[in-house]
């Protein structure tokens, strides 16, 4: 039984206050998280503030980028540690822990230690009416102190997908993992005192959203800024908290993104591509693909080939041999997974696969699995189709032309990601460029460079990380004006 204690100002506290940890895989009482009440969120959020005019404030740039390069090989010297957590608290295959999950953990915070030590600033010389100059220069801030609230289905990598430029801006940082999964925000904690980053700068609040530590650490008002990972409507809660006292806001937000697959794409790069797209990490990833669009000449053989690779998996325990497919995170989540799938079929899908929920063996039966599953045959207007599920489901639908294809892709309220199968070079450059997507992928899918802006379109978030764009949040920019 482990016990996930908050990580304040570089100390361990626990509360009068646990909620159940368990593992999704047979819904084991696996450990004891300690609810952060306001207390604990005060004192973490205060401990940041002092964290920004203490050693953090004095270290030099290389120092910090020193600093960030040992958290990042803290990681790296721990990963058997960062993916037990990991897949402890998520279920999730060990491959895919220990092949994206942690070494993404460790590449968050190089990325960003690298970046700020190069980043080049902005100047101006003026011609003054008086017939003189004036230089003009920018000098970029820390914002001060970063929220940061995070999903449960890519923990580490995402929670450091902002942490690490957070910190390596000057910033300091309140976590607020997801309730269900407590395990790697806390270890990061012990690699943060291990390698000397001082006390302060990393803390850890655990709890939920609404009425816990989520709500009350977006609501505290020496938060300077929010960065959050979830669902759209809990972003709008979120942004609600932020108006009070004007704090910008980061989102990345959820997602209904499409897969588009061109007669003239390679078929079995095309299937194995979707087939990533729509299981990997049992479905839960904002930029996965629910929407299957494939152009009508190779549909139904296309629908033979995901019906087979959905029917392939071996689902199991994540260090079991061959096991490629995990259960969902919880409970609550695989009731709304399947509520999807008796939706579908009270909607008259035909199931090309899955459907349901699998024959596990008796040890496993308690936990959170159900059935790869592909569907065909739904109107566009079907919840299934509009409507974000987050498991390891999709619906293939056929179409004739890119404007129809264009036209399709682009009827969701959300704008996240979408991914593009075609052999032809002026095709896939007039879809990249169609899509209301924040990153489409051409004959290809997941595949990052941490330079490039990332982020959600419409209803799929609100700003870009990635590379330079990440200092628009995570710094202030101020200009000096010298009159000479
Ligand atoms: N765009 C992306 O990059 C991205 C990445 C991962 C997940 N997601 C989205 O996240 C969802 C799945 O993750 P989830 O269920 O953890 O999302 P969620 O929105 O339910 O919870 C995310 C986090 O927000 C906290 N939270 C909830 N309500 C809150 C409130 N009112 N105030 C403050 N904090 C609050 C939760 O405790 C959790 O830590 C899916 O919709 C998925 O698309 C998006
Ligand atoms: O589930 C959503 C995945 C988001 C991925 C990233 O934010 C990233 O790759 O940086």
């Amino acid at each position: 039984m482990t016990d996930f204690r908050n990580f304040i100002n570089g100390q361990w506290v626990a509360t009068g206050s646990t909620f159940d940890n368990r593992d999704p895989v047979d819904n084991r009482l696996i450990g004891r998280v300690h609810e952060a009440g306001d207390a604990e969120v005060d004192a973490a959020v205060r401990a940041a503030k002092a964290a920004l005019s203490g050693p953090w404030a004095r270290l030099k740039t290389q120092q910090r980028v020193e600093l960030l390069h040992a958290v990042a090989d803290g990681i790296t010297r721990r990963f058997d540690d960062f993916v037990d957590a990991e897949i402890a608290d998520t279920g999730k295959p060990y491959d895919l822990a220990s092949h994206l999950d942690i070494p993404r953990g460790a590449a968050n915070f190089k990325i960003f230690a690298d970046l700020v030590r190069n980043v080049p600033n902005e100047a101006f010389d003026l011609e003054t009416p008086d017939g003189g100059h004036a230089l003009n220069y920018g000098v970029r801030v820390p914002r001060g102190v970063i929220g940061v609230i995070c999903p449960w289905n890519l923990p580490l990598l995402l929670m450091t997908w902002k942490v690490g430029p957070a910190l390596a801006c000057g910033n300091t940082v309140v976590v607020k993992p997801s309730e269900d999964t407590p395990g790697t925000a806390t270890l990061l904690g012990e690699v943060m005192n291990e390698v000397g980053v001082p006390a302060g700068v990393y803390n850890v609040v655990h709890g939920r959203g609404p009425g816990s530590a989520g709500e009350k650490l977006t609501r505290h008002p020496l938060v300077d800024g929010i960065t959050f990972t979830g669902e759209t409507r809990t972003g709008e809660a979120i942004m609600q908290a932020a108006a009070v006292g004007v704090r910008p806001v980061s989102f990345e937000l959820g997602g209904k993104n499409a897969g588009i697959v061109f007669a003239d794409a390679d078929f079995d790069k095309a299937v194995a591509g979707i087939a990533r797209a729509a299981f990997d990490n049992t479905g839960q990833v904002c930029l996965g693909t629910e929407r299957v669009y494939v152009q009508r000449p190779i549909f139904e053989r296309f629908v033979a080939a995901l019906g087979e690779r959905a029917r392939g998996f071996k689902l199991g325990r994540p260090k079991d041999p061959g096991v490629n497919l995990g259960p969902l995170i919880s409970q609550r989540h695989r009731d709304k997974v399947l509520s999807y799938y008796t939706r579908a079929r009270e909607e008259g899908a035909t199931v090309v696969a899955g459907g349901g929920v699998p024959d596990m063996p008796d040890e496993l039966a308690a936990g959170a699995w159900v059935q790869p599953t592909v569907w065909t045959g739904l109107p566009e207007s079907s919840a299934v189709i509009q409507q974000e599920i987050f498991g390891p489901c999709c619906h293939i639908a056929p179409f004739d032309t890119e404007e129809e294809a264009i036209a399709l892709a682009n009827a969701t309220r959300y704008g996240l990601a979408a991914t593009v199968w075609t052999g032809n070079v002026g095709t896939a450059h007039r879809m990249g460029q169609a899509l209301e997507v924040g990153i489409c992928w051409i004959n290809s899918w997941f595949l990052r460079d941490l330079r490039t802006a990332f982020g959600g379109a419409k209803q799929s978030g609100i700003g870009r990380e990635g590379g330079v764009h990440s200092l628009e949040f995570y710094t202030e920019l101020r200009n000096v004006c010298v009159k000479l």
